[in-house]
């Protein structure tokens, strides 16, 4: 099968996007992984595609947006991606709208583009409850942290440290975010694994280590589920952030910086959505043949 396909980045992160607005492609996990793969095939951190409106939702949206990790898997949301959607469809002209409502499984988002080229996301509500991250705290250690909750993952010796405080919580996807002296020091690649399919996120999580420089800035890495450690990580920045405000210590407005670029994150608290900014931009077109079984 041969398919068009664009490539884009938000901070560094990385994107295949297909547009499936005229009917499914129909690709297998296998395809997404194999298109995914920066030997094989394009090489992604996540595959975007961008399809019509549900009929469900017509009224509501203006686009459906699906998400693979390039493991293959499909997800709930992804924040870097959402940036380079709305980018994608205004430069593609699919709509002549700036401010874009999306569907996603994680719900409703609004991408709006801003004139100068970068997109603000309005991401929604943080979630801090077990059911919705989702979290099974069962026998695990738990301390106040200001407003926040922070949880003691005991790890394995392999993974470099008895446990870790984390606040989990949800931006759609799971995120476990912990505090550490140096994010450029943070044991992110062998820590990162053993958080990521750590017993007590039944479905994985995205494992964040936020280093707070200041009370308006922060300096994060991911080690994102189903795709390891990418150079940001959207909703990864907007769940460091709340972390951060929920425990007393960041302001309402954060400067992220990520090893790809930067993210600005608002949030006024409880009740109020995420807002999210950061860059949005496409690196080159192609069209690719994917194998049938690769
Ligand atoms: N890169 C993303 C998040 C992509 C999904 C994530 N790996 C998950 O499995 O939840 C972002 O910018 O938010």
């Amino acid at each position: 099968m041969n398919i068009p396909f664009t490539k884009m980045q938000g901070a560094g992160n990385d994107f295949v996007v297909l547009d499936e607005t005229q009917g499914p492609s129909g690709l297998t996990a296998a395809q997404y992984r194999w298109l995914a793969d920066r030997h094989f095939g394009v090489g992604a951190d996540q595959i975007l595609t961008v399809r019509a409106a549900p009929a469900s939702l017509a009224d509501k949206v203006d686009f459906e947006y699906v998400i693979h990790n390039s493991d293959g898997g499909e997800v709930e949301q992804c924040g870097n991606g959402a940036r380079c959607f709305a980018r994608y469809v205004y430069d593609k002209q699919l709509t002549t709208k700036t401010a874009i409502r999306v569907s996603t499984r994680a719900g409703i988002i609004e991408p709006q583009l801003q004139e100068d080229g970068r997109v603000t996301v309005n991401m929604g509500l943080p979630r801090w409850s077990a059911e919705a991250i989702p979290f099974l705290p069962n026998g695990l250690r738990n301390q106040a942290a200001g407003e926040a909750e922070r949880w003691w993952l005991p790890l394995p010796a392999e993974a470099g440290a008895e446990g870790v405080w984390v606040v989990p919580v949800s931006m759609g996807n799971p995120h476990a975010v912990q505090l550490v002296e140096s994010a450029a020091q943070a044991p992110v690649l062998q820590m990162g694994p053993w958080i990521e399919s750590h017993p007590s996120f039944p479905q994985r999580v995205n494992a964040g280590f936020m280093e707070v420089q200041s009370r308006g800035r922060i300096a994060l890495r991911v080690y994102e589920r189903g795709a390891g450690e990418t150079l940001a990580c959207g909703t990864g920045a907007c769940a460091a952030v709340v972390s951060g405000i929920a425990m007393g210590l960041l302001d309402s407005r954060v400067d992220v910086q990520t090893k790809g670029g930067m993210l600005t994150i608002e949030w006024a608290g409880a009740g109020s959505p995420v807002l999210m900014t950061g860059p949005a931009l496409t690196v080159f077109e192609g069209t690719i043949e994917i194998p049938a079984s690769p």
